[in-house]
Formats: structure tokens, sequence, C-alpha cells
């Protein structure tokens, strides 16, 4: 971490590479210096695999940029459960040399110059801090992959958690600490001072705080560089603040407030640990496969309770008309007991009625029967008088024929007393039947 007042050289010692073509000697800052170790530790370590990954921001007026990615212009600063602070959203991008390194650098600061440009500001009034995170992992013994990888084959689906070291490198590159008097700043100016003083002004009272064994209580929360900072300033880190001050008589007070604030930084002291955490590659695969796994659980019961729903929805539908017909077929079965009851009456009347006229059938039959035995009576007496009225006029027809043929054969004797016979008969039936009449 370089602190100092504005030109004082806090980028140079950082990250500057200058190279003096006369001489023929080239000057390296810290960033390409500690990059250039990293890689050259990572290429001649074989028991050991390395991820080396790298993010560049900026603090300007307590608003946190991605530089590597500038349109993140407000990010936020996240703890995890352990307490380890970070930077939720920012770039983290892969390098793998030194030149990866200054040309990510490279990028950030035209960034950060455009930026600035179109705010019309100076490029010290903001803090740039560089984050490069160095993951070493143990390498698996070609045996143990070897069987892994076997097992695996037949059917298995083991991913050996492996133990990795964590470090990271914050190389901070603080605003210039001049007192806003010297700035002579008006307006925006004025508040962009204003707002690198209370964050410097906040990490000189985290020093302190840090340097006092008594003090219990450290303001990281007051600025967000402090609270970024929080583990470098006496946690879980190792720091080096470089202080940077002019030589010039002039920048007498800004020197002395520079090594005022050096002094008192050494006194804090830090305790490093060291970070080993299971490798989060393999933890985030183990955790997506069993998201997945879930995911693919929860999509089939979401899709059972669907077709359960649906098919309960089907059996309401099905109740629900089956309710409407029964009760369809309640209205009807009481319309018909109502029919049939009034059907019964209605028999009941009728029989009634049948009973009444059977009875005037029976009277009318007696009666019609009487009548007719009458009138039958009646008319074989008219008969029988016409049929003797008829026998009559035969017998006297017919008598009066016989007494001609009789009177035309009178001359006999014989005949005379036949005729007589005759006669008498016939006188007795006509008595017979004159007696009748
Ligand atoms: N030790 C040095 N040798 C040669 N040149 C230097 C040295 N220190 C600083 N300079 C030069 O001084 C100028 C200002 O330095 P630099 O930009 O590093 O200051 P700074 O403290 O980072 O300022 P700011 O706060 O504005 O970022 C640069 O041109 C730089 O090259």
């Amino acid at each position: 971490m370089a602190y100092g007042q504005t030109g004082a050289g806090k980028t140079f010692t950082l990250s500057d590479i200058v190279t003096d073509e006369l001489v023929g000697t080239t000057v390296e800052g810290i960033i390409p210096r500690s990059a250039a170790d990293i890689f050259l530790k990572a290429e001649t370590d074989k028991d050991h695999e390395y991820h080396v990954s790298m993010s560049y921001i900026q603090i300007y007026m307590e608003m946190i940029q991605d530089l590597l990615r500038p349109e993140n212009s407000n990010l936020n600063i996240r703890e995890t459960e352990n307490g380890e602070v970070y930077v939720a959203g920012v770039e983290e991008i892969q390098v793998k040399s030194v030149q990866d390194v200054m040309k990510l650098l490279m990028i950030g600061d035209q960034n950060r110059n455009f930026a600035f440009t179109k705010l019309n500001a100076h490029s010290s009034r903001s803090h740039t801090i560089g984050m490069i995170t160095v993951e070493k992992k143990a390498l698996q013994p070609p045996g143990l992959r070897k069987a892994l990888t076997e097992r695996n084959r037949r059917g298995s689906n083991l991913t050996m958690p492996e133990k990795v070291l964590v470090g990271k490198l914050f190389l901070v590159d603080l605003a210039g600490s001049e007192r806003l008097k010297r700035s002579g700043s008006e307006g925006i100016r004025a508040t962009e001072a204003m707002s690198v003083n209370m964050s410097l002004t906040t990490l000189g009272k985290c020093i302190s705080a840090r340097a006092d064994p008594m003090v219990t209580h450290v303001p990281f929360r007051d600025s967000k560089l402090t609270r970024l900072l929080q583990e470098s300033l006496g946690g879980n880190a190792k720091t080096s603040l470089i202080v940077n001050v002019a030589p010039c008589g002039e920048f007498l007070q800004e020197t002395f407030s520079s090594l005022q604030f050096g002094s008192r930084a050494m006194k804090v002291s830090t305790r490093a640990i060291v970070n080993i955490e299971e490798e989060f590659r393999v933890i985030t695969k183990n955790l997506q496969q069993a998201l997945e796994i879930q995911d693919k659980r929860l999509h089939s019961l979401e899709a059972a309770v669907l077709s359960k729903e649906e098919q309960l929805e089907a059996a309401r539908l099905s109740l629900e008309l089956q309710t409407r017909e029964v009760e369809k077929l309640r209205k009807e079965q009481k319309l018909r007991d109502e029919q049939v009851s009034l059907s019964k009456k209605f028999l009941e009347q009728l029989k009634d009625r049948d009973k009444d006229w059977q009875n005037r059938l029976e009277l009318l039959k007696m009666a019609a029967k009487d009548h007719l035995i009458e009138k039958v009576h009646d008319q074989k007496e008219e008969a029988a008088v016409k049929i003797q009225r008829a026998y009559k006029k035969y017998y006297l027809n017919h008598l009066q024929e016989e007494k001609r043929k009789v009177e035309v054969v009178a001359g006999s004797q014989l005949m005379v007393n036949s005729a007589a016979k005759v006669f008498k008969s016939l006188a007795a039936v006509d008595d017979y039947f004159t007696k009748k009449t």
C-alpha cells in the first residue's frame, strides 16, 4: 500500500516499468515484481497447480468502480460467512504471465483516465486497488487419479475434494494525501478532496485503533477503503506500507504528516495464517451436481404435483358434473313421485268412478234386460198372433180349396162323409184358433 501526497511517486513505486535506454537499465514497480515472483514460483513448483487471477478497481467519492469492466461503476462490498470481505460482482480475469498483469493494469488505467476525463477530474483523486488472487493446489498423485478414473468408469461419480491454498495480494495506490487547503479546491474538486480526506482519515483512525491494544472498536465501516482493507489492517494478512514523500521543502508539512502516518502504522501488528480451503471449483462442481439432481427431482415433483392437480381438477369437475346429474335425477325423481302420487289419486278417483259406472251399468243392464224380455215377450206374442193369423188364413184358404174340391166331387157319399169329417176337424181347429185369438 502506497501512501503520500500527489506526485510523490506512489504509482511509480507500485506499477511503473521505466527503462533507461542510455544506461540500459529497467526499473520495475512492486506490481510487476510481485507478479514475476508469483509466476516464477508457479513455474518452478512441480508439485502444485496454480491458478492466478486479477481484479482492478478504484474507489472514487466512496463508489467502487471495476476498472476492467468500467460499466460496473457502483459495486458493493460483501462479507462471507467466514468474515472474508470481498467486492461483489467484480471482474476476475485469469492471468498467466507478468505481461498479462501489466496489460490488465494498462487497460484499467485507460478506463480510469477515460472516466476522469469525462468527469473533468484528476486521477489522483481516487484510490486504486489491484487484487491478485493465487490458488495453489497440490497435484493428485498419478496412481490415485488413475484409480479414481477407473472407479468413475464403473459408474461411480467420485470427485476427491482437494485442499488448496488461497492467497490475495492487494496492491493499493492511495489517492494523494495533500491538505485540502493546498489543493485549493472548490466545488466538485472540494467534494473529491473531502472524500479522499475522509477515507484517508478513517484509514489513519483504523491504523491508530489497531496500534492501540486498549482500543476495541476499529471504524473499518466508516469508509469503503478501510472496509475493503479490513484484513490488511491488522487482521489475517501481511501488510507493507510505503510512504512516499516529496524531497522539496515546500512540502515539509505534507512530508511530516505522511511520516507521522507511517510511524503510527508501524505499531500495527498483523497475524497471517495460511488459508486452506477446499477447492472451490470441486465444491462448486459437487454443489452444481447436487443442485442439478435436486432441480431434476424438483421438476419431476412439480410435474407430478401438476399432473395430480390436473387429475384432481378433472375429478373435481367430474364430481361436480355427477353432483349436478344426481341433483337433476333427484328433481326428476321428485317430479315422478309427485306424478305417481297424482296418478294414484287419479286412479283412485277412476276406480271410484268405475265402480259408480259399474253400478249404473248393472242397473242399465238390468233395465235393458227387463225391457228386452218385455219386448221379446211382446214380439213373441205379436209373432204368435201373426202366425196364428197366417195359419188361419192358410187353413181357410186351404179349406176353401178343399171345399171347392169336395163340392166338385160331391157325387160320392164317401166323399161327403169324409168331407163332413174334414169339416168337423176344421171346425175344431177353427174353434181352437178363434179361442186363442
Ligand atoms: N523515484 C522516482 N524516480 C524517477 N521518477 C519518479 C520517481 N518517483 C516519481 N517519479 C515521477 O514523478 C511523477 C509523479 O509520480 P507518480 O505519478 O508516481 O506520483 P503519485 O504519487 O502516484 O501521484 P498521484 O497521487 O497523482 O497518483 C511521475 O512522472 C513519475 O515518473
